[in-house]
């Protein structure tokens, strides 16, 4: 498909399938596809709020709907209409402080990113908790609160949570957001504007200091040096700090000693990848916003195959529906597997050894390995020794008589003869399916780790 037109209408009916009808009717309905080179495409929107919330809030989505309706890779990006353009120019040329719009009323947290939409799970339960202290009590305990953890794992959605919550709390409390990349940008306008005492104004002032991807102040070192006298004035004023990485302060390269001991000199808390049945939670909280209900067996596969970026299960989870919209069919196993055949099982990563699988089982039932590779038929090592084995034949290649010497020289028949036994007590056995997912989540990451 090489007509800009055509992919954008087609996407825009698939939206339609996926957004709340008011957020389509807002943001998506009068916009129109601006050209289109074979890769990119461009999209015009009708007013500057629409740019913004869009690029905010809807591209992911936008994105993931254009791919289930090309199989070519394009990227789209959103630009004004002429005429709008041109009115919002002017009107930026005429503001004479460019940091004139701190603490209006617009806040610049989204909506969605509360504490109440935010899953808990045993890998972000600290992360959590200590946000909630945060924003209730600031700058009492911990101070800064430094967050990190890797790509998509939720550390925004918990800034935003503690910026709004801490509004709602004290109304009148100066909360200031900001991705340490603007605050880069911004300091190097204020410096070419001569505008630095509102730039110092803006952030000095705040009772709330939310400051996201601090990483990226690496190596910028009059940005460094400015955040520095920043961080020292809110924290000499019992301000609070928050800072969130993708890495540990330790780790950040080409960062000044005194910066990296200050944001030492708090809490720091790292999230990780959430666990199958906190991917499944998230899943089924994000699939209810969205207004849709999808059924156990689909959300457990889609949670299967996205193990370690929250952003990219959401995204795994839009493409599905966007799918099961454009097909016009229900969302089942069959439709997951199809919507997403591009994204390679967790179990693809790299092989797995029965010696894997027989430690990660023989732990949880807690038997030995001697026993499981034994003659013994007590059920107590006969059920786990027969669930390993099924899960050999899933997660390896090995063929059934290889298995069958592995599981201390077994005929070929008894191995399926266990693994039919397992599939068919796992039609009908919801806790044999949940223990199943959560030991290949466990083998998965361990593996992963190896
Ligand atoms: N525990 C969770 N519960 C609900 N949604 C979550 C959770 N963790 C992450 N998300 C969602 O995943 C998406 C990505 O999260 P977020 O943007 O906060 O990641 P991040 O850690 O800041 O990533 P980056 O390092 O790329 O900035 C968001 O839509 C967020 O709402």
């Amino acid at each position: 498909m090489n007509d800009g037109h055509q992919i954008w209408e087609q996407t825009v009916r698939v939206l339609q399938g996926i957004l709340e009808k008011s957020v389509f009717e807002t943001w998506i309905h009068l916009t129109d596809a601006h050209s289109f080179d074979g890769h990119h495409l461009i999209i015009r929107v009708p007013s500057p709020m629409a740019l913004d919330h869009i690029n905010k809030y809807l591209l992911d989505t936008i994105q993931e709907a254009i791919s289930v309706v090309t199989p070519e890779p394009v990227t789209v990006s959103f630009v004004l209409e002429e005429n709008q353009a041109h009115r919002s120019q002017k009107h930026k040329d005429y503001r004479e402080h460019p940091f004139e719009d701190e603490f209006t009323n617009q806040t610049p947290f989204n909506p969605k990113y509360t504490f109440d939409t935010f899953v808990i799970g045993e890998r972000n339960r600290l992360a959590h908790a200590a946000s909630i202290a945060v924003a209730e009590r600031p700058a009492q305990n911990y101070n800064p609160f430094f967050l990190y953890g890797g790509v998509g794992l939720g550390k925004t959605h918990l800034m935003h949570a503690i910026g709004q919550h801490a509004l709602r709390m004290n109304a009148n409390a100066k909360v200031v957001y900001i991705s340490c990349e603007t605050f880069v940008n911004e300091f190097v306008t204020a410096l070419q504007t001569r505008t630095i005492d509102d730039f110092r104004n803006k952030y000095r002032r705040a009772d709330i200091l939310l400051i996201d991807d601090i990483q990226f102040i690496a190596g910028k070192e009059s940005t460094q040096e400015e955040f520095f006298h920043t961080f020292n004035t809110l924290h000499n004023d019992h301000k609070q700090i928050v800072i969130t990485s993708d890495r540990p302060p330790k780790d950040i390269e080409r960062l000044e000693n005194r910066l990296r001991s200050r944001f030492s000199g708090g809490l720091i808390i790292d999230v990780k990848p959430p666990e199958f049945e906190t991917r499944v939670a998230i899943l089924r909280k994000k699939a209810k916003a969205e207004g849709f209900s999808i059924d156990n067996e689909a959300l457990n596969l889609i949670a299967t195959k996205v193990e370690t970026n929250v952003r990219e299960l959401e995204g795994a989870l839009i493409r599905v529906i966007a799918y099961s919209s454009m097909m016009n069919r229900d969302i089942d196993a069959l439709l997951v597997e199809e919507a997403l055949t591009d994204i390679l099982p967790a179990d693809a990563k790299r092989p797995l050894t029965v010696a894997d699988i027989q430690r990660v089982v023989c732990s949880h039932f807690q038997i030995q390995l001697e026993d499981m590779v034994s003659r013994g038929r007590q059920k107590e090592i006969a059920y786990p020794r027969q669930l390993a084995m099924y899960l050999t034949r899933t997660l390896t290649d090995l063929s059934l008589p290889k298995i069958g010497r592995e599981f201390g020289g077994r005929d070929h028949t008894t191995v399926l003869h266990a693994c039919e036994k397992i599939s068919e007590d796992l039609k009908n056995d919801a806790k044999l399916q949940l223990l199943i997912h959560q030991l290949t989540d466990q083998l998965v990451i361990h593996n992963a780790k190896a």
